[in-house]
């Protein structure tokens, strides 16, 4: 993975970007950690590698024309639409066409099943999302926390990081019929992901409107309401509960498939896990760190 991240060279091509392989991989660690799922721990860490840059890319440092023309390209979905992309944005839409094609092709080869039109919806409905937080930041709106996470369980790369589980969890036992029960689980993805977003929000927030970026959920929910921080915080926290309840709800449905239960239930634990000392992947540094060294660097001894 480390060959295929040094490779791909965003630290220099992409040097605005965060450069956080070990933090990626310890969200795929938290959502698959069983031993059979080594390929989907794998596909995962790329996909939030990827996910990463695209995201500091639509925050940080494009222009709002520059990102309408990415957000068209991801669209299209073909190599000749990098043509039309500024030049530091074309191995960016390379390593996400080749990585979502790559997982394509190889599900195809395994199981027959055409899976590219799922995978690429996710990636436009990721960029689409960015798009509007990009939209709103250059236009210095701040929305209303209602109209902010309709977006943002979206644009926290949930969805998408779900749906690679699932493709990455099944092995042969995908099948057409298993690529519609996931569809079952759509409530359930939605909870788990606006958990990931509030839990995001709640530890990452701060640094993020220091550095410039879009409101986030605390900052919408005070502007709207005229509170303080810590109470906007307070609401955010009664609202992560709510969405805990609705996650056990949807779990306990006999129609959604248990691989799905689990990556969801795990994905909205390792967001708390990761953001609940505040901005866990952000900087590599602190609690982060340390789980880095005694998970992987030095892990206890099972003998
Ligand atoms: C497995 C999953 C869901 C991985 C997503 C990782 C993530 C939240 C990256 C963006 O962080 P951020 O705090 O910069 O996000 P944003 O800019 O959207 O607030």
């Amino acid at each position: 993975m480390y060959r295929w991240w040094r490779e791909l060279d965003f630290k220099s091509k992409a040097s605005f970007s965060r450069d956080r392989l070990m933090e990626n991989y310890l969200w795929s660690m938290g959502i698959c950690h069983e031993p059979q799922f080594s390929e989907c721990r794998i596909g995962l860490t790329k996909f939030v590698c990827i996910l990463t840059v695209i995201d500091d890319m639509y925050d940080v440092y494009g222009f709002l024309d520059e990102l309408e023309c990415f957000t068209d390209a991801v669209i299209q979905w073909n190599m000749e639409a990098k043509e039309e992309l500024p030049e530091y944005m074309k191995p960016i839409y390379i390593a996400m066409l080749e990585f979502g094609n790559e997982l394509a092709d190889n599900i195809f080869t395994n199981n027959g099943l055409n899976t590219l039109p799922y995978i690429k919806n996710e990636w436009v409905n990721l960029c689409t999302a960015y798009m509007v937080e990009a939209r709103w930041f250059y236009g210095r709106y701040t929305p209303t926390l209602e109209e902010y996470l309709k977006n943002a369980w979206t644009s926290v790369g949930g969805p998408g990081a779900m749906l690679h589980a699932y493709l990455l969890t099944q092995g042969s036992q995908l099948t057409e019929a298993s690529l519609e029960s996931y569809n079952h689980g759509s409530q359930l993805v939605y909870w788990a992901s606006l958990m990931t977003r509030l839990s995001d929000d709640l530890g990452t927030s701060k640094a993020e409107g220091e550095r410039g970026d879009v409101a986030k959920s605390i900052q919408c929910y005070m502007e709207e309401k005229g509170v303080s921080e810590e109470e906007a915080q307070d609401y955010i926290k009664g609202l992560i509960s709510y969405s805990w309840k609705k996650m056990n709800q949807e779990s306990a449905k006999p129609s959604i498939p248990k691989s799905i239960v689990n990556t969801c239930l795990n994905m909205a634990r390792t967001a708390h896990c990761i953001f609940e000392h505040g901005d866990g992947i952000g900087n590599s540094i602190g609690v982060t760190k340390d789980r880095l060294i005694s998970l992987i660097a030095n892990p206890i001894p099972l003998r």
